[in-house]
């Protein structure tokens, strides 16, 4: 049997005869080379191989060239990561909506050749951005607050600017995302050696979107892939606006800022900061309007969380209240919604008990929420802290008590039907000017709400409501019937002492604790610039009113009695 060294010489000796053969030279056709047995002869053995040698040239040739070639990319990166600051925004990241803000107002945007027009206002009240000149058109003085336009970099182009002496490059970019979904990012490529002017432009962006949103709340809602998405600002709404029973307001404001002001006394004694409320009590009695406007009061936006929410289950909820900024509001409407069944650890055996006669009704359930996974939530490790939870109800008594004890529901407000107080207060809000101007930081005098007619003299005889009649919406023709009042109308001007003693009238016919604050505010908007009628008519509306609860309490029995006569 051979031996390897053996097969080893056998295949050396083809492999140099035949590079011999090759070669012209007779004498090493002639003299067969000698198998070298060292290392450093095999070496020289290979070297003297004129092919070989060639491969081996070439190999050192490649591998120094590709050295080179990663040498001066890396080089160049580092250079390039020196010199430049890359920053990249994500649309649906608040701070988006901050450097397009900022960008839209840049005056060099009005200098490029190639833009988009926008007329989004990345969710700021209108004026915030407008491009240059738009304030003199005087069509813009007639409709005050139409959508304004502006200028922004176009999609995937790169636009270079200026910003205090550094030279940036601008990109938008839009690729395609989940489900098809459209993702815009925007990227700013700053060409200075510190990260100092990054946060320089950052701030700036930052102050001056948060003070062109300085009247306005962020809504956020959580979208089908479980992140919170702005959709909405809307203008703050005074405190003085809405009408509660004395103290509540004080209580609920001076409770929450006090919360907000305490995170050391929390952390002292190892107790989670986190504070929650539980509004609970009668339809349309200012439970969401008290938030929203607390809200205001407080600088804090506002986070809704829709426990009915398709696709959300516990995991998927923890996650949410996980990932809530620091000092917020969370708001979670209707919380007995999102189980359709009695909201309590014992749901399971309430299940078909409710009448002992009857079989057992199964009971649909619209979320995949269960209790224990929203009291973990709640307070769980990942639960945000420096939130405030507000939960309303109509259902107080359907609440588990696990749900609204301290700790997770700290303070329980009871919202009644209007007091004859909220109704007269209501009144007050609703023909005194003052408000309107507190709204805005000035008086808004040509706006039609509240401004004043210029026939004081008359509005102010007791035949005010002849006048008024005359400015309601004339027939369009015969046929045409149009209810309601004309916008152009005017409300008359009323001392306070007037409106006091009108809306103590108006207290007077409205019965305690049969209406809610909304509908009195829809009967009172029906009235919107006759106060005088909006008295005067109160009792006849009040025995409407009556009659439609009672028709409409009575159609149940009618319509089971019919169903019960059927059967026979
Ligand atoms: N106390 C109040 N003061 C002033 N306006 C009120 C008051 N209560 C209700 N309203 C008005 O009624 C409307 C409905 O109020 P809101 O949505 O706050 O009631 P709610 O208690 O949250 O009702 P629901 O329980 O049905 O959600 C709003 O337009 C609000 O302006």
């Amino acid at each position: 049997m051979a031996t390897p060294l053996v097969l080893a010489q056998q295949v050396f000796s083809a492999l140099t005869n035949n590079l011999a053969t090759n070669s012209t030279s007779e004498a090493a056709q002639a003299t067969p080379v000698p198998f070298p047995t060292d290392l450093s002869s095999l070496v020289t053995f290979l070297c003297s191989l004129s092919a070989l040698r060639d491969w081996l040239k070439l190999l050192v040739f490649g591998f120094v060239l590709e050295s080179l070639r990663r040498l001066a990319f890396h080089f160049y990166y580092k250079l390039y990561d020196s010199l430049f600051i890359t920053a990249t925004f994500e649309e649906e990241d608040a701070s988006y909506d901050w450097v397009m803000v900022w960008l839209s107002k840049q005056p060099s945007w009005s200098q490029t050749r190639n833009v988009q027009i926008s007329t989004r206002n990345f969710n700021l009240q209108s004026n915030a951005i407008l491009i240059e000149g738009e304030d003199e058109d005087p069509m813009a003085a007639v409709v005050k607050n139409d959508r304004k336009l502006t200028y922004l970099p176009s999609v995937s182009s790169t636009f270079s600017m200026w910003y205090k002496r550094r030279w940036v490059r601008v990109t938008r970019n839009i690729r395609d995302g989940y489900y098809g979904r459209r993702e815009e990012s925007l990227e700013l490529c700053i060409m200075s050696w510190g990260n100092n002017i990054l946060n320089q432009l950052l701030l700036e962006a930052k102050k001056e979107y948060l003070a062109a949103q300085e009247h306005t709340i962020s809504i956020y809602v959580s979208d089908s892939s479980n992140n919170w998405r702005h959709i909405a600002s809307r203008p703050k709404r005074p405190l003085k606006s809405i009408v509660l029973d004395p103290g509540v307001k004080d209580l609920l404001i001076d409770d929450a800022r006090d919360f907000l002001e305490s995170k050391s006394w929390y952390s002292a004694r190892g107790i989670p900061f986190r504070r929650g409320y539980l509004l609970y009590g009668a339809p349309g009695s200012g439970k969401t309007s008290i938030i929203h406007s607390l809200a205001g009061e407080l600088g804090l936006d506002v986070y809704v969380i829709s426990l009915s929410r398709s696709g959300l289950d516990d995991t998927a909820l923890s996650e949410l209240i996980s990932e809530l900024p620091e000092k917020c509001i969370a708001l979670m409407e209707d919380i007995d919604a999102a189980f359709s069944q009695t909201m309590n650890r014992d749901a399971q055996e309430d299940i078909g008990q409710d009448k002992a006669d009857q079989p057992p009704r199964p009971k649909q359930t619209t979320s995949k929420i269960s209790l224990s996974g929203l009291l973990n939530a709640l307070d769980g490790v990942g639960a945000q802290e420096g939130r405030i939870l507000f939960a309303t109800t109509n259902k107080y008594d359907s609440l588990d008590s696990a749900l609204c004890r301290p700790g997770r529901m700290d303070i329980h407000i009871e919202f009644k039907l209007a007091s004859k107080y909220q109704a007269e207060e209501l009144y007050r809000c609703f023909y005194l000017p003052d408000l309107e101007s507190e709204v805005n930081g000035k008086v808004a005098e040509d706006d039609s709400g509240y401004s004043t007619a210029d026939n004081d003299e008359k509005i102010t005889t007791p035949h005010v409501t002849e006048i008024f009649e005359a400015e309601t919406l004339p027939l369009v023709d015969e046929e045409t019937r149009i209810i309601g009042t004309s916008h152009r109308a005017r409300v008359p001007k009323l001392s306070s002492s007037q409106v006091s003693k009108l809306a103590a009238r108006f207290a007077e016919a409205i019965p305690e604790r049969e209406f809610s604050m909304a509908s009195l505010q829809g009967y009172l908007m029906a009235y919107k610039i006759r106060p005088y009628e909006a008295v005067s008519e109160a009792p006849a509306w009040v025995e409407k009113e009556r009659a439609e609860i009672a028709m409409k309490k009575a159609q149940p029995a009618k319509d089971s009695a019919k169903g019960a006569t059927k059967d026979t």
